[in-house]
């Protein structure tokens, strides 16, 4: 069933008053959602309460990076935590993501690759249908190997491949294969990039970023465990990549493009190059260094997070 949604177009993924209509009408018949990966329940927990205020939800790998990011939003937009309270890991009991909510904002770790970033849109897409929210926005903030890049540049996508050059989502659905669009919102993308400051230190660039099945073999690396292929082979796979316009590499794009663009959620993609492929394999960089560079995307969201939120007070 077709609804009109807040600009009075019809959409299959959103209420007029822009909280989530999801793709599957058995979730309502359900007497109760498990959210098993993230140890919440419709049941068990009052979602509309704890997390109905949500406006962004921010991702990456890490459970580290994701309370590192937890902390500086917070302080980015001024937010005091209930007294009393501190900031904690809201699916401790999963033992599986780890995830802080500062005010209108979630911060979600996904783990590594397409499997484990998909189950947790799953899980995240019907917290956000459980709890009402009204058209949140998703960050997935990352990191990547770059190509032909300066370490450091923050790459927004304005689209994304996988490793064969499609531009969609493939999943093995009950033995068929399934193709969803891999699309990103390109106005959000323009809004990210605009966002750099002239004295940042780090470069923004839009990009193309293709998602790999894999750290090693699957992005062309020769220093895995197994290697059948030569140097040259990849050599000439990243300037065949270079040639499709290609500008960095990284283990989630295509599910969280696809399934976001799936459930008409608004997302942005934004990674930062830790590595440049051209250059080698190894990530030789110190780590304190790789930490201050996985600061770099955070500062763009932040500064967004606070653009809409201030125009948001004006109005
Ligand atoms: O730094 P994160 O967000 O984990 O992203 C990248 O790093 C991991 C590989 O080291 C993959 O998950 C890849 O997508
Ligand atoms: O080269 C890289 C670096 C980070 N993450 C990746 O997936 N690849």
């Amino acid at each position: 069933m077709n609804c009109a949604n807040q600009n009075g177009e019809v959409s299959e993924t959103r209420n007029p008053d822009g909280t989530l209509r999801l793709r599957n009408p058995n979730i309502e018949n359900l007497k109760e959602d498990i959210l098993y990966h993230l140890a919440l329940s419709t049941v068990s927990h009052d979602l509309v309460k704890m997390f109905g205020d949500v406006k962004f939800v921010c991702m990456g790998g890490t459970a580290k990076r994701m309370e590192h990011l937890a902390q500086y939003l917070q302080s980015e937009i001024n937010y005091e935590l209930p007294i009393g309270t501190s900031l904690c890991d809201l699916t401790e009991k999963s033992h599986r993501f780890a995830m802080y909510k500062v005010g209108p904002i979630l911060c979600v770790n996904h783990g590594m690759g397409v499997p484990s970033i998909g189950i947790l849109l799953h899980e995240i897409t019907k917290l956000m249908y459980h709890a009402k929210v009204k058209n949140p926005i998703f960050f997935r903030i990352g990191t990547c190997g770059g190509i032909g890049l300066k370490e450091g540049t923050v790459i927004v996508a304005k689209s994304v491949v996988d490793e064969m050059g499609n531009t969609f989502h493939t999943q093995k659905i009950c033995g068929k294969v399934v193709q969803r669009p891999a699309k990103l919102d390109q106005q959000l993308v323009k809004e990210l990039t605009s966002l750099r400051k002239s004295d940042d230190t780090f470069n923004v660039v839009e990009g193309v970023t293709m998602c790999a099945d894999d750290f090693y073999e699957g992005q062309g690396r020769t220093d895995g465990a197994f290697c059948d292929h030569t140097e040259e082979d990849k050599v000439n796979y990243l300037n065949e990549l270079v040639k499709r316009g290609v500008t960095n590499i990284e283990m989630e794009a295509t599910a969280f493009a696809a399934l976001t663009h799936y459930a008409g959620i608004k997302a942005a993609l934004i990674n930062v190059a830790l590595v440049n492929r051209l250059n080698g394999d190894q990530v030789t960089t110190p780590k304190e260094t790789l930490l201050e560079w996985q600061n770099h995307p955070q500062i763009l969201v932040g500064r967004y997070i606070k653009k809409v939120l201030r125009s948001e007070t004006l109005v």
